[in-house]
């Protein structure tokens, strides 16, 4: 008896080994197709017309003629101009993107192309996911979705799902999670706590720690999460206080980026190996441009710091596509709170979110024009060109 307890007891250690090798396998290899599928990705979304856009004509007679070739990384708007001569020609706009998604994706697909990049936050990389697009064009739609519908909630709580129950299974490998959660808005290139008593006046400074590689905000509320309805608590309240600055500012929550930082940190009680990582889930202001916006005062100010703040972001990504040894992430507020979160190891993956309406289609051509311009900084990546 003694011999055979002996004997079980070493197969449990060795087999116990084993899977916490086969783990650090695993990550080894998600990391490497990642990095494979290129650190900076682009995605484009396309959004239904909603049934309140039509005005009684045929959804037809109000969208762009939009055609999506069957790779599906392809879009191709066209649109009639008429020559000097009076003639009508079709004007085609080609693009190709990571994936391209129809007006009929659904949430639970889109977020299927994205989990794998929120496994990598557990595994200890920084991951930024942003929306991008004209105001109205499904970013928040897209990030938040609809918070009481099961089908249509967005990335940020089906990520944080994930986290909760991959972290769960990695209890098993010995793997134990700490998390927490922040909610920031920057507006007007000022960042206000989502989370904090709703004082729009506090003043809040970002702070990178050189020696530990970490980023703070000062006087802003960090709250640990133990279960994913705390977190649905905290994206509440964060709503809430989104809210109440949009009526104090007009329209406010287009006009600002909000971002959620969720860090998770793991300790292996087997290993003893650690790992932090950050996932980044960003609503980016939106992105009209000053000639479309018709803005004066107060609204062109806002308009101006949100185009700086836009294109600041595309220069830092091109900055370090092309390992630049200068990245300007001091441009603007977004980039120097997201420093430690792009670049280096981490990965970034933009939605490009269009409208399909005709009216919008000059803003549809830019917003695309924008995620190609970011889409090219991935070719430059030395694990890109790896051919397998
Ligand atoms: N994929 C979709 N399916 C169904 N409805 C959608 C979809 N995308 C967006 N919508 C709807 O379109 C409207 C505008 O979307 P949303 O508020 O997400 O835009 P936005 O880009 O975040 O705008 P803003 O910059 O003003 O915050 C909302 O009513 C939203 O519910």
């Amino acid at each position: 008896m003694k011999h055979e307890i002996e004997v079980l007891k070493e197969q449990y250690t060795a087999s116990n080994r084993k899977r916490v090798q086969e783990e650090s396998l695993r990550r080894k290899m998600h990391n490497e197709i990642l990095e494979l599928k290129g650190n900076i990705r682009v995605f484009c979304r396309v959004r239904p017309v909603l049934t309140t856009e039509t005005n009684g004509k045929s959804t037809k007679d109000v969208t762009s003629d939009i055609q999506y070739p069957d790779d599906e990384r392809k879009i191709i708007l066209t649109q009639q101009s008429t020559t000097a001569l009076g003639n009508t020609v079709p004007k085609i706009y080609p693009f190709a993107f990571d994936k391209v998604f129809q007006d009929n994706a659904s949430q639970g697909e889109i977020f299927e192309d994205i989990s794998q990049l929120v496994q990598s936050a557990l595994d200890g990389y920084n991951v930024c996911i942003f929306a991008y697009g004209q105001t109205g064009s499904g970013k928040t739609y897209t990030m938040e979705g609809i918070p009481d519908d099961k089908e249509k909630i967005g990335m940020i709580p089906r990520a944080v799902k994930q986290i909760f129950l991959a972290s769960k299974e990695l209890e098993e490998k010995g793997w134990k999670y700490e998390m927490e959660g922040q909610y920031l808005e920057i507006y007007n290139e000022t960042v206000r706590d989502l989370l904090g008593n709703g004082d729009l006046s506090k003043k809040h400074e970002i702070k990178h720690n050189l020696h530990t590689g970490k980023t703070s905000v000062t006087d802003t509320t960090v709250i640990k999460v133990h279960t994913p309805e705390q977190v649905h608590n905290l994206l509440k309240k964060a709503q809430q206080n989104r809210a109440v600055g949009a009526t104090l500012c007009n329209e406010r929550s287009s006009r600002s980026h909000s971002v959620f930082i969720f860090k998770l940190s793991g300790i292996n009680s087997i290993t003893e190996d650690t790992c932090e990582g950050t996932l980044n889930l960003i609503d980016l202001a939106g992105s009209e441009r000053l000639s479309q916006s018709g803005a004066t005062g107060d609204r062109l100010k806002e308009t101006q710091a949100i185009n700086k703040s836009l294109s600041c972001l595309s220069d830092v990504i091109a900055a370090l596509a092309n390992k630049e040894p200068h990245v300007p992430y001091r441009n603007s507020k977004l980039t120097y709170l997201l420093q430690n979160s792009l670049g280096g190891n981490s990965k970034t993956l933009m939605f490009v979110n269009i409208s399909p309406l005709a009216n919008n289609f000059q803003e549809t051509i830019c917003s695309l024009r924008f995620a190609t311009k970011v889409n090219k900084c991935q070719i430059g990546t030395a694990k890109r060109s790896i051919k397998i």
